[in-house]
């Protein structure tokens, strides 16, 4: 059963995929209530409330996925994540429109006083005088980040007849003439701007943007709106520009601290707020609960997951195509972990023939997992496995080439240690599966896969022959068995594939054979 705890409040309708599943368990439980679910739990669902801290992971010893139903990502600490080799996905375009129109109508009830006229009016005033607003049309509105929500709000906008002026370092002039907008520097966007509005994610580059020194070099009587994250309008630098009148206005639906801890902006009259319901519509709910449900659900079923955090995205006709190498790299890393009994500095891996035509990144972090995984106690991965070679000193490096050596894709793997270098070549046939087709520059030809004996031999008569007498005297069937050898009496090698696993003490009989070099038991 794969349990997934659902932290924060989703559409229930969107988690229908999940809860459709009989071998999927949902239980709904905040983790700060939770206590054998969290040793229990494969998945953890999340919104914004959720703090998904490496303390928290480490509690979750099943932890394999963290969904937020939701874009940011802020409250996952990915980088834990990350190491511990934890997917992370979100859902990355659910609640864009329901955030966009939330900042436009954040935008109009500013420039019309729409909040403070309610209250007024429910207060049994008729102050038409004190709320003359400002009209959109033909006002200058700067928006920093043009991702989906600045985009979809440049459409609108430009929809309202104003012009819109775009900083966003990351933005190419291309995309900036396709959506109608005209690209600036901060400073110029700052100094032409009648409203600015922020919808950058948070990071260390965005962190208090707009702070005393910037928010200085705006045009007096400017209009601010954060609907993106609290920090990035720097709220202690926003008080004494309402006071002088230079910020004549200013919309938040994000804060520094969520809920408010210091409220002392929030008593300003040019202030509007809401809490953070950007993407609080029964729409957005449900579009990213469905979003994060059918990822997790491919999750689970081995699929690929196309939006996450911390693994290169690959979509499915994609998937299906790496899919084999995938398996074949992790196999073919494996062996030689468990043929090199000694620490390794180097892995390269080349790519030739239509395989180097696929996402390749994958298929080498594949690789190194699989390389990894018996010299590692915590989970290895392809999410952690960069991360962790590099902690360990090994350095890894792939080559693509369009030639081919007689097989139609091939992989070539070469292992520098501290004493050896190992090398093996790998190749995936449609309707007849892997193969290994040589090793250390001898040919070969054997599936990996099962219980395995790496046997290096002389060619001379004999050694074969006592091989198989001695497995046969101790009853243990071969299964399969490939010889290769460089010239007639030299070195050679026997690849024997088994139903069960060769004790330790049949190997090291075997060693003692006359004729046997060295014998490695190997398990994939
Ligand atoms: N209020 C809400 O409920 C709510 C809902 C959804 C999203 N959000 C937030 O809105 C923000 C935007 O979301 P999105 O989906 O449009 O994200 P996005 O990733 O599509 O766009 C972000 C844009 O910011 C730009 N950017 C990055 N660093 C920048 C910098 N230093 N200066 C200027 N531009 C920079 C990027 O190039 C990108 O174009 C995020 O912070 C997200 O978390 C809030
Ligand atoms: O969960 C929410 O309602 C907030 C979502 C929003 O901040 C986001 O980044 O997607």
């Amino acid at each position: 059963m794969f349990r997934i705890l659902v932290s924060d409040k989703i559409s229930e309708e969107g988690l229908q995929p999940l809860l459709n599943s009989s071998h999927i368990m949902l239980v709904n439980k905040n983790v700060a209530d939770a206590g054998e679910e969290l040793e229990t739990a494969d998945a953890l669902l999340v919104r914004s409330a959720t703090q998904v801290t490496e303390e928290l992971m480490k509690k979750m010893p099943q932890l394999k996925i963290v969904a937020r139903a939701g874009v940011g990502v802020d409250n996952i600490d990915v980088e834990a994540a990350t190491k511990l080799g934890i997917v992370v996905i979100n859902a990355p375009d659910g609640n864009t429109i329901s955030t966009t129109e939330h900042t436009f109508a954040m935008m109009a009830s500013m420039l019309r006083h729409i909040p403070q006229a309610t209250v007024s009016v429910k207060s049994n005033e008729w102050n038409r005088n004190a709320f003359v607003g400002t009209e959109m049309r033909g006002k200058t509105l700067g928006i920093v980040g043009l991702g989906r929500i600045g985009s979809e709000l440049a459409k609108r906008a430009r929809a309202f007849e104003m012009n819109v002026i775009v900083f966003d370092p990351f933005l190419t002039e291309e995309r900036a003439y396709k959506i109608g907008v005209t690209t600036a520097s901060l400073d110029e966007l700052l100094s032409t701007a009648d409203i600015i509005t922020v919808h950058t994610p948070l990071t260390k580059e965005t962190k208090g943007l707009l702070n005393e020194k910037t928010l200085s070099k705006t045009k007096k009587g400017v209009y601010l709106i954060n609907c993106a994250r609290g920090g990035i309008i720097e709220e202690a630098a926003v008080i004494p520009l309402l006071e002088s009148g230079h910020i004549r206005g200013i919309a938040l639906d994000v804060f520094e601290t969520e809920p408010p801890e210091n409220t002392s902006l929030l008593q300003y009259e040019q202030v509007i707020a809401t809490p953070h319901l950007g993407a609080s519509t029964k729409e957005a709910q449900l579009n990213v609960a469905s979003q994060v449900s059918e990822e997790v659900l491919a999750f689970f079923n081995g699929e690929p997951v196309t939006s996450s955090i911390n693994l290169p995205t690959i979509s499915k006709e994609v998937y299906e195509k790496i899919m084999p190498f995938y398996q074949l790299a992790k196999k073919m890393g494996n062996f030689v972990s468990q043929c090199m009994a000694e620490p390794v500095n180097e892995i390269s891996v080349a790519y030739e023939g239509s395989v180097g035509e696929l996402q390749t990144a994958a298929i080498t972090k594949s690789l190194i997992a699989g390389f990894l995984s018996p010299r590692v106690a915590s989970t290895v991965n392809e999410v952690n496995a960069g991360m962790i070679a590099k902690e360990r000193g090994i350095s890894f490096s792939e080559k693509i080439s369009n030639e081919t050596s007689g097989y139609e894709n091939c992989l070539t793997v070469k292992v520098v240690g501290n004493k050896s270098v190992f090398s093996i070549k790998g190749t995936y046939i449609p309707h007849y599966g892997e193969r290994i087709v040589e090793l250390n520059g001898f040919n070969i030809d054997f599936y990996p896969d099962g219980h395995l004996l790496y046997i290096q031999h002389s060619d001379k008569p004999g050694a074969i022959g006592r091989v198989g007498r001695l497995l046969g005297d101790h009853s243990i069937n071969i299964a399969t068995m490939q010889v290769g050898r460089k010239q007639r009496g030299g070195d050679a090698i026997m690849m024997l594939s088994f139903d069960k696993a060769v004790t330790e003490r049949v190997v090291s009989e075997l060693n003692d054979l006359e004729g046997i070099v060295s014998v490695r038991t190997i398990d994939l």
